[in-house]
């Protein structure tokens, strides 16, 4: 169809005409992509939400965007929706997985050979023997800057993949032996970044994702692109050779074993599938991807945020260091549930700055109603999460960090920040990630004292936050 056609198409007689939008957003898809490219396009909907006094938008020529926290039950909350375009085939060219597959069905599938590998009782067992030597050296290492600076967002995240790599691949990933050095740091967030950026024009990503495939023609494809899955490969390469040699596996409980496990259960059972080796090297990846980098955002979030508020950060202090003796001492079991205030801190960094700020894109390929609208079928939309969780019908002072809003009634809808997700996509790693949070901030807290370093730290987002540096000093516990 001729330009001038197609815009005036999709400026009067497009199924989504009647919402309000930018002339330019209606037309083509430029509009979008540049506030991608910027890394702040929940900053943008938030002054179009205001400007156009709406809490529907149409973003692109097909796409909507929604700030009422009804819209995160109402999309993805359904079971019928599909995973969009825009939504998570970004992490370069991994091969199908858990995270970017779309049909609902499969995902099913998949979600259930994968669960018990992320349940309570698996983590519990491995939380003193995988976890906290790893937290260990992570406090060692940081007592090694004494006297300087810390940049925790490079610290924790460190931290965080070699956690990853032992409870997924029993691997060690040598990250906080590296720390600086390592050639994985910064990979996943810059692969993201040109992912993200690439997936908004899906021509552009899917003739990059073809060409990938097509020998002599890969060189045609940006090389970041597909270090995350090279990275995964390896790791599930060099674990299976580490299989072969051992003779007895038994006492293996790493996340792959537990998948490997589950396949087995289900193996010759009516309609079901196993997975298969490009399928395994797809979750594979999203361990890689899923579980280290996003808990090193929340990690670097809430530091900072209690660095900027010394009352909250003197109040986590006392708690922390009231209830453990040792540093030794410190387990995420015991911090949940007895340290109400660590957990209202961790939900209220996440509200405020969601480690996942963006609409988490589903298409639709029939009509659904959404937060009092009709979405027509074939709508990529989502649920504009920044905007949602700080969405002042939800919540009083919406932009003051308060972590006292989840201990007592104070009217807000606390219903309305899910930093998880909803419906069957929510996360699978909750359960990880809790117990990282609260077991990595007991052992910061229990063991140093802490200054703000770093001042107006804000990150764009691409799909995930985009971790910039953020300094911290952090010395010897004095007080008790
Ligand atoms: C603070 C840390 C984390 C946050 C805030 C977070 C947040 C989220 C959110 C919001 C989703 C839903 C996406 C959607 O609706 O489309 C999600 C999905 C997912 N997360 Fe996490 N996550 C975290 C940690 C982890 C960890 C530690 C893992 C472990 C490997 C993980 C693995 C996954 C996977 C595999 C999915 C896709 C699930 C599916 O589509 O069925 N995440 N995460």
């Amino acid at each position: 169809m001729p330009v001038v056609v197609k815009c005036i198409y999709r400026l009067f007689f497009h199924k989504l005409a009647k919402f309000p939008e930018p002339i330019l957003a209606k037309c083509s898809s430029f509009y979008f992509l540049y506030y991608i490219w910027t890394g702040y396009f929940p900053q943008q909907c938030e002054r179009l939400f205001k400007k156009y006094n709406t809490d529907v938008l149409r973003v692109a020529p097909n796409q909507l965007v929604f700030n009422d926290p009804r819209s995160l039950k109402d999309i993805p909350g359904r079971s019928d929706v599909y995973r969009g375009d825009f939504a998570l085939r970004v992490i370069g060219f991994s091969a199908v997985n858990v995270s970017n597959i779309r049909d609902p069905g499969e995902h099913r599938r998949k979600r259930r050979v994968m669960a018990p590998g992320f349940s309570n009782t698996a983590l519990t067992a491995q939380e003193p023997h995988i976890v906290a030597p790893i937290v260990d050296k992570l406090i060692s290492k940081i007592r090694e800057t004494e006297g300087g600076t810390v940049n925790l967002a490079d610290y924790f995240d460190c931290a965080t993949t070699d956690i990853i790599g032992a409870l997924s691949f029993g691997a060690n990933f040598g990250m906080l032996d590296q720390l600086q050095n390592h050639p994985f740091l910064h990979v996943l967030p810059n692969v993201l970044r040109l992912s993200v950026i690439a997936q908004c024009i899906p021509e552009v990503f899917r003739t990059l994702s073809w060409a990938n495939n097509q020998p002599g023609l890969q060189w045609t494809v940006p090389k970041p692109m597909r270090k995350v899955p090279d990275f995964a490969g390896y790791h599930l390469a060099e674990r299976k050779k580490r299989d072969a040699q051992e003779l007895d596996k038994s006492g293996r409980k790493d996340i792959i074993s537990i998948i490997e496990a589950g396949n087995e259960k289900y193996k010759g059972q009516e309609g079901y599938i196993q997975l298969g080796k490009t399928e395994m090297l797809g979750e594979a990846t999203t361990l890689v991807t899923g579980g280290g980098d996003k808990v090193a955002t929340a990690l670097t979030m809430t530091m900072y945020l209690i660095g900027q508020h010394p009352p909250v950060y003197q109040r986590l202090v006392s708690e922390i260091r009231a209830t453990f003796d040792s540093s030794e001492s410190v387990s995420s079991t015991t911090a949940a549930t007895k340290l109400p205030y660590l957990d209202a801190v961790l939900n209220e960094t996440m509200r405020i700055s969601p480690v996942l700020p963006g609409p988490m894109w589903r298409r639709t390929d029939h009509s659904i109603p959404v937060a009092g609208y009709v979405v027509p079928a074939g709508t990529e939309l989502g649920a504009m999460r920044y905007n949602i969780f700080r969405h002042p019908k939800a919540f009083h002072d919406p932009d003051t960090f308060k972590p006292e809003r989840w201990l007592s009634d104070m009217g807000d809808d606390l219903e309305a920040s899910q930093p998880f997700g909803v419906g069957p996509r929510t996360c699978i790693g909750r359960n990880i990630a809790w117990m990282e949070l609260r077991h990595i901030m007991c052992k910061l807290i229990w063991n140093f004292d802490w200054a703000p370093v770093t001042i107006n730290y804000q990150n764009p987002e691409y799909l995930v936050q985009y971790r910039g540096p953020m300094h911290m000093a952090a010395s010897s516990r004095k007080s008790s």
